[in-house]
């Protein structure tokens, strides 16, 4: 087994690259508008009701037409992953291993094209597009070997007269829901993940990027997933979710989304309904408020660039980007602002199958009206100093926009935006700075631009994320090098793409035998 190694990223100064994209847009162009059915038992269900996909960037191209789960389909692909479990569970997990490396090898062959599905379902730039296929390619290596090692379970202390085993078994049906900002990636890792450590699945995407897990869905039965490991059932939070997460026969849900959405789910978990015999494990990542802050003595252009690109890969659209900087000292925060306004107001703002495009449009007319009220807030709040531009009459297009001189306590400040919205501060010192970035009710990532080491070793003990990253961007965890995962209500810290994430989905067995 070759040791793991994260996904080369795509150079698109390369022209072959550039063609295979474009080449890949014009494909999936000719594909869109679809129907996709339902997966479940490898059953093919249609649904009169459906949830329509729309590209973000041009709201009347439909990207696909997708049938819409029902309580009583959910039901049913609960009793058939149910049952399968039974036969999933006693699978060698060296060949449920395999079966992640040869789906690895599928998307790594359509690349292109898988980015393309993103280009136009999610409005990802082709940088972001392949940095999220790159990831999901990431995942299915990482995971399949970290079975591989899980398989063999944990050494124990020696007794003579006994043969001590601690070995991981599987935990049941486990209900995944995805996010639609990292529609393929963190789709892909919380499913897998739970698959291969022997579980079966009911796979609910967001409802606005259903057709890329569709896609996925089709590569798990090219790879040889037996039928009914991974169901698919798109359908409404509310009435498919709810009857889900409250099922007895559900053993864990694993989900990715908002806070509020996260503690709902975790709360009617902890209920237990009639029939249910187990305590249901919750793996739940939630939102972010990430910082940057930058020290006074500091590599002040890095800290711009890292803001920046932090702040606005993908529209602002992910849990770890830096939605707050808080800058040390009048000199460092007068030069880092400035030069922050320059390299914003140099950002290509645009439909994603530009190449050129670094701010693409935002995810739908809920996340538009969200993120646009947020900045009439801003107005309030803070001195605008780039951006505040928006335009929904094509897509939902809003301007990366920056605001200066915003108090700690602001609401720009405190809540998550989720969106190309950015506020700076000033702090009087480091420590204060520190303060600063502790001060809201998540934990998730942060970074600290600084040359003076007592502060860098300061950041590394205080500093309360579960990412923390000095003298880089907060953005970009890498599978396998920096698990992924937040504290107080950034989620359960689960540490996707970690060593511990898989036993997240499994309970370990003692056997002790006397000789
Ligand atoms: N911490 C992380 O790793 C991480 C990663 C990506 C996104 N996020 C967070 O996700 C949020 C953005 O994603 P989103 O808008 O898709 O979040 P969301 O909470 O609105 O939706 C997430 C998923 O939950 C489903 N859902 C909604 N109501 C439900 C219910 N009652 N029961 C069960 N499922 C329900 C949605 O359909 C969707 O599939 C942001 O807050 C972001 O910070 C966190
Ligand atoms: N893992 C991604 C963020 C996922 C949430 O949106 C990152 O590290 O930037």
């Amino acid at each position: 087994m070759i040791p793991y190694k994260s996904e080369p990223l795509t150079d698109f100064s390369n022209e072959a690259n550039r063609q295979a994209y474009l080449e890949a847009l014009k494909k999936v162009e000719s594909e869109l508008g679809q129907d996709y059915p339902l997966i479940i038992g490898g059953e093919r269900i249609t649904t009169e009701q459906k949830i329509t996909s729309y590209n973000p960037s041009n709201t009347s191209e439909i990207v696909g037409n997708v049938s819409k789960a029902t309580q009583e389909l959910a039901e049913k692909a609960m009793q058939i992953a149910d049952s399968t479990f039974n036969s999933w569970k006693r699978v060698d997990p060296r060949i449920r291993a395999e079966v992640l490396f040869k789906a690895a090898a599928i998307v790594r062959r359509r690349k292109f094209e898988l980015c393309a599905w993103l280009t136009k379902e999610a409005g990802k730039p082709w940088p972001q597009a392949d940095g999220d296929i790159a990831e999901g390619i990431d995942f299915l290596e990482y995971y399949g070997r970290q079975m591989l090692e899980l398989a063999e379970g944990k050494p124990l202390a020696e007794n003579p007269g006994q043969i001590n085993k601690y070995s991981y078994i599987p935990l049941g049906v486990g209900v995944v829901i995805s996010p639609w900002n990292f529609p393929f990636a963190i789709m892909l890792g919380t499913t897998v993940a739970a698959a291969v450590t022997g579980n079966t699945v009911l796979l609910k995407p967001a409802s606005t990027t259903p057709v890329i897990a569709y896609k996925f869905m089709e590569i798990m039965e090219e790879a040889g997933l037996p039928a009914g490991v991974v169901n698919y059932i798109p359908g409404s939070g509310a009435e498919v979710g709810d009857y889900l997460v409250d099922h007895p026969r559900t053993r864990f849900i694993s989900f990715t989304g908002s806070r509020d959405v996260g503690l709902r789910i975790n709360q009617r978990a902890s209920v237990l309904n009639e029939g249910q015999i187990w305590i249901k494990r919750v793996i739940a990542e939630m939102g972010g408020k990430d910082t940057i802050v930058v020290d006074d003595d500091s590599d002040l252009e890095l800290a711009a660039e890292a803001i920046v690109t932090s702040a606005f890969g993908f529209s602002g659209q992910k849990c770890s980007a830096c939605s707050r900087a808080v800058i040390v000292g009048d000199h460092a925060y007068e030069t880092v602002l400035n030069r922050v306004v320059e390299l914003t107001n140099e950002l290509v703002v645009g439909d994603p199958t530009n190449v050129e495009t670094f701010i693409g449009p935002v995810n739908d007319a809920g996340a538009f009206k969200k993120i646009t009220e947020y900045i009439e807030i801003g107005k309030g709040e803070g001195r605008l100093v780039a951006g505040g531009q928006s335009d929904d009459s094509k897509g939902y297009f809003i301007h990366p926009t920056v605001f200066a001189d915003v108090d700690p306590q602001a609401r720009i400040m405190q809540e998550e935006i989720f969106g190309p919205v950015l506020a700076l501060t000033k702090a009087t010192n480091f420590d204060e700075a520190i303060d600063i970035a502790n001060n809201t009710v998540y934990g998730l990532t942060g970074a600290v631009i600084s040359n003076n080491r007592f502060n860098l070793e300061k950041a590394r003990e205080d500093f309360h994320v579960g990412n923390l990253y000095l003298n880089r961007g907060c953005t970009a965890a890498t599978v396998g090098y920096q698990p992924f995962g937040g504290f107080n209500m950034s989620g359960t810290d689960s540490k996707a793409g970690g060593p511990d994430y898989l036993t997240l989905h499994m309970q370990a067995k003692s056997v002790s035998e006397t000789l």
